[in-house]
């Protein structure tokens, strides 16, 4: 069903419940190549964190869905109703995640934050930590701890953090959307840099249609779907 390497969803969907209603996200078919770049853009509230999280399971899909990865089935690992363990072990080892404002753990300083992940796969490699330092800047911040940086700072630990295990893939949930112009553009840039340089494949998610545009990124929208209510759909094209 997948391209072997990359990320594939077919009849996808995701459903979520509150009291008085079930929002629904319907996604045909998602290909993601090793080393490629989707952003997920929409309207505030069309779905895109919902679908990042399933993408980086961190919640289940709908019944039905397909999704492999890097050559595993991750939806049958939901299905088949696999102890938690091997969906964190799955999710921390395929992924590396950027999230809005870093998510960095505030007890750790720079560079423990980074090789975190490294730690928690059992794949030391002191010299890519360091490597991922120097790239993106932090080399003299490398002591400091998370509140004595700026979220633009902030922003580049967690892109090293997300790489420092060498994932397949990378999430970022609006990496940029808590940045001025200049650092969204620089930050935007060496996201796309590493990841690219590493063969990760960038999953993201923006309200910034135009930074995106800009930045040369295969773009898939999440729009209402008909009349359906609470429902959304990943449309088929790139827009
Ligand atoms: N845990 C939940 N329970 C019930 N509904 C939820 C839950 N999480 C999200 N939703 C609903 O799912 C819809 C999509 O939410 P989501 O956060 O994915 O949107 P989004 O496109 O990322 O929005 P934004 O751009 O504002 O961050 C919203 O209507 C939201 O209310």
């Amino acid at each position: 069903m997948t391209a072997q390497g990359g990320l594939t969803v077919r009849n996808g969907a995701i459903e979520v419940a509150d009291v008085d209603r079930v929002f629904r996200v319907e996604i045909d078919a998602l290909d993601l190549p090793p080393g490629g770049v989707i952003a997920l853009s929409g309207a505030s509230g069309s779905g895109k964190t919902l679908v990042l999280e399933v993408l980086g399971l961190l919640r289940p899909p709908a019944r039905g869905t397909l999704y492999a990865a890097a050559g595993n089935d991750l939806a049958a690992l939901w299905s088949r109703g696999v102890a938690g363990d091997d969906l964190a072990h799955m999710r921390a080892t395929l992924f590396g995640f950027v999230p809005q404002t870093g998510g960095l753990l505030p007890f750790l300083d720079v560079a423990d934050n980074i090789s975190l992940p490294q730690r928690i796969c059992d794949r030391p490699d002191a010299a890519w930590c360091s490597e991922l330092m120097e790239r993106l800047g932090l080399t003299d911040l490398r002591k400091l701890w998370p509140d004595a940086l700026s979220i633009g700072q902030r922003q580049r630990v967690a892109i090293a953090r997300a790489l420092a295990h060498r994932p397949a893939f990378v999430i970022a949930d609006e990496p940029t959307a808590a940045l001025d112009a200049q650092s969204a553009d620089q930050v935007m840039a060496l996201l796309l840099e590493v990841a690219r340089d590493t063969g990760a494949g960038l999953l993201l998610s923006s309200h910034d249609t135009d930074r995106v545009t800009r930045f040369g990124i295969e773009m898939r929208r999440l729009a209402p779907f008909g009349d359906k209510p609470f429902t959304t759909r990943l449309e088929a094209a790139p827009c």
